[in-house]
């Protein structure tokens, strides 16, 4: 099972593969192919009743036909391996076994009819999936080729110049006609199976790829937290679920103190550890359901859902005696004193929008900056600054 996966993921991240190696993952498909076609040829003339079915004198050129292409794939594969370590990134190859491969799906499909229903699955399953994984530009010139050499032979066909599907005998019986109609499954299984396969093993991979990206474009590189685009666009969210629900919505800014001497004195590496173990400690302060992200440089929003001020006020100080307490180190094995200050708001019914609140909380911050550092401020609006005394158990260092 987990060489299943393994496997699994390695089909569905061939896009990463090197051309060459795409080349040579096409001839998989297409030598094995011929193998199938060349033991259902071998099935049918041992038949009795073949002469009934197919001129086996035709099916059996074509059987020369497909050992002539197994014996030209396989020194095309012998080619590839030889590419595969030195110019993995040769894009002739994938021309030439593009080639190869429509050319001799199309050659093979008139033995049975251009106009079949194996033909019609390789011509519209083919370059769909050419297209995802495949060079372009190789794609469409392989699918120019097949296209010409489709039209050529279904014309000469139609003029009368060549038999069109020489290997069939016209079902003349019902059983004739089943095993027709079964033969052509047979021949289009295989695409079928794999075109159905790799499609939703890639578009796996590409929803798997595109949650990974959106992921990375919301959190912050440094710290793993929300970036401020992100925080702003849940701290929006959560204002219009709060107006909603009428419950109280709180908003804390929180900068680091003195960060510029931390970078200064101990160095840019150290006050990075520093914001990261901030953010760790941030993160885990707060409760289920509350949000928190990188702000700017050191600052940090928190956006709390229904939470009054009082509540508020409790987790920003549980916070800030977090921070206060956190060890971190310079390279020298120095101890950095990390502190950081808190503006808190509630979003009010006047606040236009979520920014309003955040200015306001950015002002109690400043106010915070204002009256010594390492403590909670606390600006609503419609009653201005609340003194921290206000809350109770909100001790201040
Ligand atoms: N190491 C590090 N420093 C950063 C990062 N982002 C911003 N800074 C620094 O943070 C410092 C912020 O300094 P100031 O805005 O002057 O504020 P402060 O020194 O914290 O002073 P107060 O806020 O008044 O307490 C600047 O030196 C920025 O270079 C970062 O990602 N890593």
């Amino acid at each position: 099972m987990r060489r299943l996966t393994v496997w699994r993921k390695r089909i569905a991240a061939a896009l990463e593969w090197s051309p060459v190696d795409k080349g040579l993952i096409l001839m998989a498909m297409a030598i094995p192919l011929y193998l199938q076609y060349f033991l259902w040829s071998l099935y049918v003339i041992s038949r009795p009743d073949s002469h009934s079915l197919v001129h086996t004198e035709v099916v059996k050129r074509v059987m020369e036909v497909e050992l002539l292409l197994i014996a030209i794939g396989s020194l095309i594969v012998i080619a590839g391996i030889f590419l595969r370590r030195r110019r993995p990134d040769y894009l002739p190859f994938q021309h030439a076994t593009l080639q190869y491969y429509s050319l001799s799906l199309v050659l093979m499909s008139y033995s049975i009819g251009t106009l079949s229903f194996p033909v019609g699955i390789v011509l519209l399953g083919a370059p769909i999936f050419g297209f995802i994984l495949l060079n372009r530009r190789a794609v469409w010139w392989a699918a120019a080729s097949a296209f010409s050499l489709l039209m050529a032979l279904s014309y000469a066909a139609a003029s009368g110049d060549i038999p069109y599907a020489p290997s069939k005998v016209p079902p003349a019986s019902s059983h004739a006609f089943t095993f027709w109609m079964l033969s052509e499954l047979f021949f289009a299984a295989p695409f079928l199976i794999l075109i159905t396969f790799m499609a939703d093993q890639m578009l796996t991979w590409w929803r798997d790829r595109e949650d990974q990206i959106r992921e990375l474009s919301r959190r912050d590189g440094l710290t793993g937290l929300a970036n401020r685009r992100h925080i702003l666009s849940e701290a929006d969210a959560a204002t219009a679920r709060a107006r909603r629900d009428e419950q109280p919505l709180a908003v804390v800014i929180l900068d680091l103190d003195h960060f510029k001497r931390v970078n200064d004195s101990h160095g840019h590496g150290t006050g990075d550890r520093v914001l990261k173990a901030s953010a760790e400690r941030l993160s885990a302060a707060l409760r289920a359901g509350d949000s928190v992200g990188r702000y700017g440089g050191e600052e940090f929003l928190l956006v709390l859902p229904n939470t009054d001020a009082s509540e508020a006020h409790a987790v920003a100080e549980r916070c800030r005696l977090s921070l206060q307490a956190l060890i971190v180190h310079n390279d020298q094995g120095l101890r950095v004193p990390v502190t950081a200050s808190f503006g808190l708001t509630l979003l009010s019914p006047t606040d236009s929008s979520v920014n309003a609140a955040i200015g306001r909380a950015d002002e109690a911050l400043y106010q915070a900056k204002g009256h010594g550092r390492n403590r909670v401020e606390t600006l609503l609006a419609g009653s201005g600054m609340v003194p921290s005394d206000a809350f109770s158990k909100a001790p201040q260092a």
